[in-house]
């Protein structure tokens, strides 16, 4: 199993006050090698928390996260970022580029920062760059490009790194419907070609390319739905029935995926 989550529980307490919220409850999952998972949730229900756990950038208050067997939650605190490095890969809302640094250079940041050498990088990036159709940006700056081309960059940066799991949080959030469309499409090849990916999205059609789809309520993982042999639009349909009838209300985000 690549990932197991076990009875994660998270409560915050405010510094200064003795009120406590529990933002996850018990939290019971695991995810092999190859899948591609969405959670879905109401906003509060815990994704962000969840997924802040999953990256180690957050610690349980009880349970564990294992990551091909290996303890995650209980990695000291000065191996974490090097951890993340060379397992994860991120994907965030918004793109959380460096503007001073060219279009290459972050890509390569991960990878500059575990110190591997330029010609594996340039091989990895020469490999990536065709299939992510950024050839032309990699001598550009940031702030030059559209934000699906930003996005593309992002995660570029994300698979530099061969990474065991790809978490992307609301990945679709700042890009417009056709750009939303794209990236979703880019996500389903690169989990095609093997890549684990998990993502956190309010959007039904942006959950809808996925394999399985987690719900999230008041912090508990009570329902899942998985694809199977369904195009994204029949499991569009059935994620909005369980949107309506589980948490009580329409999906949203249809605006812009
Ligand atoms: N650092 C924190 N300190 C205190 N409470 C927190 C903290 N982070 C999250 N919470 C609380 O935990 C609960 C879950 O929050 P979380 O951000 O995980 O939800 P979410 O499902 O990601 O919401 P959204 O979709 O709005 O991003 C909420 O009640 C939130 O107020």
């Amino acid at each position: 199993m690549l990932l197991e989550v076990k009875h994660l529980k998270k409560v915050f307490k405010t510094r200064f006050s003795k009120e406590e919220t529990t933002a996850l409850v018990d939290i019971d999952f695991s995810v092999e090698e190859g899948e591609y998972i969405a959670i879905m949730g109401e906003s509060g229900s815990g994704k962000t928390t969840l997924l802040n756990i999953l990256s180690t950038l957050e610690r349980p208050t009880q349970g564990q996260v294992l990551l091909n067997g290996e303890e995650i939650t209980a990695i000291k605190e000065n191996q974490l970022s090097s951890f993340r490095r060379d397992h994860l890969g991120f994907v965030f809302q918004e793109f959380n580029l460096l503007d001073t640094l060219s279009v290459r250079d972050n890509i390569y940041l991960p990878l500059v920062l575990s110190k591997q050498a330029p010609e594996l990088m340039k091989t990895r990036l020469d490999a990536l760059a065709p299939k992510l159709a950024i050839s032309e940006l990699l001598d550009k700056q940031p702030f030059e490009l559209s934000g699906g081309q930003k996005q593309r960059v992002a995660v570029a940066r994300a698979l530099i790194s061969q990474p065991d799991l790809v978490l992307a949080d609301e990945p679709t959030a700042a890009l417009d419907f056709k750009n939303s469309e794209n990236l979703l499409e880019l996500f389903e090849e690169i989990n095609k070609s093997g890549q684990t990916i998990i993502m956190v999205t309010h959007s039904t059609l942006a959950a809808s390319h996925a394999k399985r789809v987690l719900f999230i309520k008041d912090g508990v993982l009570y329902h899942q739905l998985y694809r199977g042999e369904k195009n994204s639009q029949a499991f569009a349909k059935e994620i909005t029935l369980s949107m309506t009838s589980f948490l009580g209300t329409s999906a949203q985000g249809e605006q812009h995926a």
